[in-house]
């Protein structure tokens, strides 16, 4: 199990790594590395400009003045959307225990599976209405009085409404057309905002619906005061580019919150929500590692890498980032599914620097292979060395976390012998502190001297002799 996650079931075995941990803290030498900005010869990162502020050329430029990359919201739905999810089956006590997991993350909004769908589902919606959480409630529900009538008297706190405008779905979906889905549209937004709570309406299907119809549907149901309209790319159809031009038309066409809900089937699920936010959408849907429907949405933990990226600190000040484990931890466990190895911030080694290279520049500064801050996630930086690709930074550094002394030539030297032998085989940090101390007792003792290769083979075999006795 990689030391960093301890305790999440995880598909790779690694457990012959070597892998140093750097306590976020202190790099080889001895300069601070948790912030990212000091560097080994102790000048500061990127302040070309003269600001106090590090150079981050991932930060929105002063030209994107539609940009919401630093003010959006967040429609968190692993309990509507996620419920979607193939292998989900949440039962009331796992959906409260969700719901509380990302309220005191902080998302904005919980939206919830529709209480028409069953009578359990009702009853759920209306236990989370009631915990009272800072997040707003929602639900989620067909544009249909019937449904509509349901939702208001749940408690929740804004109803999302949904339906198919594609010609797909209006012909094999629903089988409604245009004026009778406005017709409906005008009914349902009216009802729900009797009742004096928010109301948001969204096509399905839109990257696959006529321009047309889509401009006129918001722009009808904008001016009689929705909260919200939504885009969908209910089918993972839209790239980056598509996604920017929709959402930057529809911004100029209408005054109301722009949502976005984007599936994940060829990956772009999170470049498309940070697109969405550049052209000016206000709302980002999620799920917890992304579950949902097929391959689902964009995944709580990766929108929040990508944005972080944009702006720590307003991603940090908004969000209790070191939560995110647990809850992809709860989530994973609820569907039954490990947190993937490539996971942004939470995977398997998401934050283990292996080549030789890396690691010597990671341990003076880790900005120079890290974009995000483990330390901000609540983790902890690792260096791996017991492999072929190591190099003699990396183990020096490892040789003064175990309070040896050896010359720059001796962790050379040594160095060779953890490549000759990972040659055959990973190391374990066992190994490799073995190999470490019995070098260091040689050249303190005078047996072993730097290029002696024979003296220290005979030296190990020493050594594992003395300890097979003991054991
Ligand atoms: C893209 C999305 O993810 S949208 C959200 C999907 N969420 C869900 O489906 C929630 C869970 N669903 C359910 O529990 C059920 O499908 C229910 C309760 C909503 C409906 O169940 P049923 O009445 O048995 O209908 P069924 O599921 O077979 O078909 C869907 C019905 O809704 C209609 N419909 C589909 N989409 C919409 C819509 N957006 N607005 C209005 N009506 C719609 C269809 O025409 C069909 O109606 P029909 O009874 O005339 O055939
Ligand atoms: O309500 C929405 O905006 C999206 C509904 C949905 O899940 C989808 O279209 O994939
Ligand atoms: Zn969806």
């Amino acid at each position: 199990m990689c030391p960093c996650q301890n305790g999440a079931s995880q598909p790779v075995d690694n457990s012959e790594m070597v892998q140093v941990p750097l306590n976020g803290a202190t790099n080889v030498n001895g300069t601070n590395g948790t912030n990212g900005n000091a560097t080994a010869n102790g000048s500061a990162n990127g302040h070309a400009n003269g600001s106090t502020r590090p150079f981050n050329p991932y930060a929105p430029r002063a030209s994107d003045f539609l940009s919401n990359v630093c003010n959006f919201k967040i429609i968190e739905s692993t309990l509507r959307e996620g419920e979607q999810f193939a292998n989900a089956f949440f039962d009331t006590k796992t959906k409260i225990a969700i719901a509380k997991a990302l309220d005191a993350f902080g998302v904005e909004y919980i939206e919830l599976t529709s209480p028409a769908a069953s009578e359990q589902s009702r009853r759920d919606c209306e236990e989370i209405c009631k915990l009272g959480l800072k997040a707003k409630i929602l639900t989620h529900i067909r544009c249909h009085m019937d449904d509509a009538r349901i939702a208001v008297e749940t408690g929740v706190d804004g109803v999302d409404v949904v339906i198919g405008t594609s010609s797909f779905l209006r012909e094999f979906s629903h089988g409604k057309d245009m004026a009778y889905i406005t017709k409906t549209a005008i009914e349902v937004i009216n009802f729900v905002k009797s009742k004096g709570i928010e109301v948001r309406f969204s096509s399905e299907d839109s990257f696959r619906s006529d321009l047309v119809d889509l401009l006129s549907i918001y722009q009808t149901v904008d001016r009689i005061g929705v909260n919200r309209v939504g885009i969908a790319d209910t089918v993972g159809c839209a790239n980056p580019r598509q996604v920017y031009d929709l959402v930057r038309t529809l911004r100029g066409v209408v005054s109301c919150d722009i949502e976005v809900h984007l599936h994940n089937d060829t990956g772009m699920a999170i470049a498309n929500a940070y697109c969405a936010l550049e052209a000016g959408a206000t709302h980002i849907d999620t799920s917890v590692l992304g579950i949902g429907e097929r391959v689902g949405i964009t995944p709580l933990g990766g929108l929040v890498a990508c944005l972080y990226a944009a702006d720590p600190e307003y991603v940090k000040s908004k969000y209790n980032l070191p939560m995110l484990r647990e809850i992809e931890n709860l989530v994973a466990e609820a569907v039954e599914v490990n947190v993937p190895f490539m996971n942004p911030i939470t995977g398997y080694c998401a934050f283990t620097h292996k080549a030789g290279i890396h690691a010597k520049a990671i341990l003076n500064n880790p900005s120079t292979y890290e974009i995000l801050k483990p330390e901000d996630f609540g983790l902890t930086r690792y260096v791996s060395i017991g492999h072929r690709l190591t190099g003699w930074n990396a183990v020096k550094s490892r040789v003064e976390q175990l309070g040896l002394t050896l010359t720059d030539e001796e962790v050379k030297d040594v160095t060779a012998k953890i490549k000759e032998l990972a040659d055959v085989r990973t190391q374990s940090m066992d190994d490799v502190d073995t190999l470490l101390r019995v070098y260091h007792s040689g050249i303190q003792s005078g047996e072993l001297a730097v290029g002696q290769k024979e003296a220290l083979d005979r030296l190990l075999k020493k050594h594992r002799g003395e300890s097979a006795q003991i054991a």
